[in-house]
């Protein structure tokens, strides 16, 4: 079997030594933009810029050539930035077999459209739109790559789907979940990270724990409140794909929204903390998206339009704790009812 994994990064080079792990026989192509990583990954099986530390397997491939790496893959991860999906889906779609199975890593939505990663990727590669899952949950490529225990969930809209890919990636170290909810796991992971940027700007100001677990626990409130008005499974969000990866991107060393967050307090702008790192800041492009979709559907999301001042019209985050805190009273919990999500035949 032929594998391909579209995007070098720390997430997709950590993917892909774990397929190559575990299918030491079958061929994972790891492909990369640029032409020193795959010279450096086939040298010293290592990917020194984005995962540092970690030994990848003999059996990993990498390219350059986008035709190389998916000609005859029988399953495609796409694994680049959010501001590249939709340019790299452009250039898979005529080289992809067509009877592959694609799935999405990538967290974040697309800032003009406001729309998910499968949504652009079943927009570029139609014929493949019935057979496009995604893959979410608390997942640090650092410890992925160093095989500490780990969880994620796969979502696709069919039951078979969902399991061959859980069959794909289950490891001793990395336990995999299904779900049907494809929209409630990309929302969770994609909006996860404008309350990140949140978290590092909260402990950057000097804050405690209290103010950090207030932005974490309301912080989900409003993702699972726009999460139900477009579709999503209130309960996804409880799960790993939610809940799961907000604790852990708001509270590890490893996440670059929080990271990007502890700049923020220090009065760095946008273009100086993306400056301060070679990785991607999914948030920010992110709070921008979803605070349209906020708008668009008339959903309360405080902290997120709080956001979205802060990174975009210079708002101090002084003031807007101070708003957040200061806004009109509210109940803690809305009764909604919603439909359940089942698989699709
Ligand atoms: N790093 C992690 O632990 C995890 C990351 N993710 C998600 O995976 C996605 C990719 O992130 P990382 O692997 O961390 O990336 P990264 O930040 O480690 O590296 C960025 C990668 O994207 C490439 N790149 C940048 N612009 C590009 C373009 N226009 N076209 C093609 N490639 C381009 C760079 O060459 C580099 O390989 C993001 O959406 C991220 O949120 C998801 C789970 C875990
Ligand atoms: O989504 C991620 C881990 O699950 C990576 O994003 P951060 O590095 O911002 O936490």
């Amino acid at each position: 079997m032929k594998i391909a994994v579209i995007g070098a990064g720390s997430w997709g080079t950590a993917i892909s030594a774990m397929l190559a792990e575990k299918h030491p026989a079958s061929d994972i192509r790891l492909w990369a933009r640029s032409p020193e990583t795959v010279a450096e990954i086939h040298q010293v099986k290592e990917n020194r810029r984005y995962l540092p530390g970690v030994l990848l397997p003999q059996s990993l491939q990498c390219t350059s050539d986008l035709k190389e790496s998916l000609a005859g893959a029988a399953v495609v991860v796409m694994v680049t930035p959010s501001h590249a999906v939709r340019e790299i889906a452009r250039k898979v779609a005529p080289i992809i077999s067509p009877d592959a199975v694609i799935v999405s890593a990538t967290k974040g939505l697309e800032e003009v459209s406001l729309k998910r990663m499968s949504q652009i990727i079943a927009e570029e590669i139609p014929g493949l739109a019935s057979r496009i899952a995604v893959m979410s949950g608390p997942n640090h490529a650092e410890e992925v790559g160093r095989k500490y225990p780990s969880t994620t969930v796969i979502a696709a809209k069919k039951k078979a789907i969902a399991e061959q890919l859980q069959d794909l990636f289950m490891l001793p170290y990395f336990r995999v979940y299904t779900n049907p909810d494809v929209m409630g796991v990309e929302l969770g992971g994609a909006l996860k990270n404008i309350i990140a940027l949140g978290a590092g700007i909260a402990d950057g100001m000097g804050f405690g724990d209290n103010s950090k677990a207030a932005l974490m626990t309301r912080g989900l409130a409003e993702i699972v409140r726009l999460g139900i008005a477009l579709g999503a499974r209130p309960l996804t969000f409880a799960g790993l794909s939610g809940v799961g990866d907000l604790m852990v991107t708001c509270t590890s060393k490893h996440s670059r929204n929080y990271r990007a967050g502890l700049l923020l307090a220090q009065g760095k702008t946008i273009s100086e903390v993306c400056g301060a790192t070679n990785m991607v800041v999914e948030g920010i492009r992110t709070a921008k998206a979803a605070y349209s979709l906020a708008q668009q559907n008339q959903i309360v999301m405080p902290i997120t339009e709080q956001m979205y001042h802060v990174l975009y019209n210079h708002k101090p985050a002084k003031e807007a704790v101070l708003e957040l805190m200061t806004r009109g009273k509210t109940h803690e919990v809305e009764e909604v009812a919603v439909e359940p999500i089942d698989w699709e035949n």
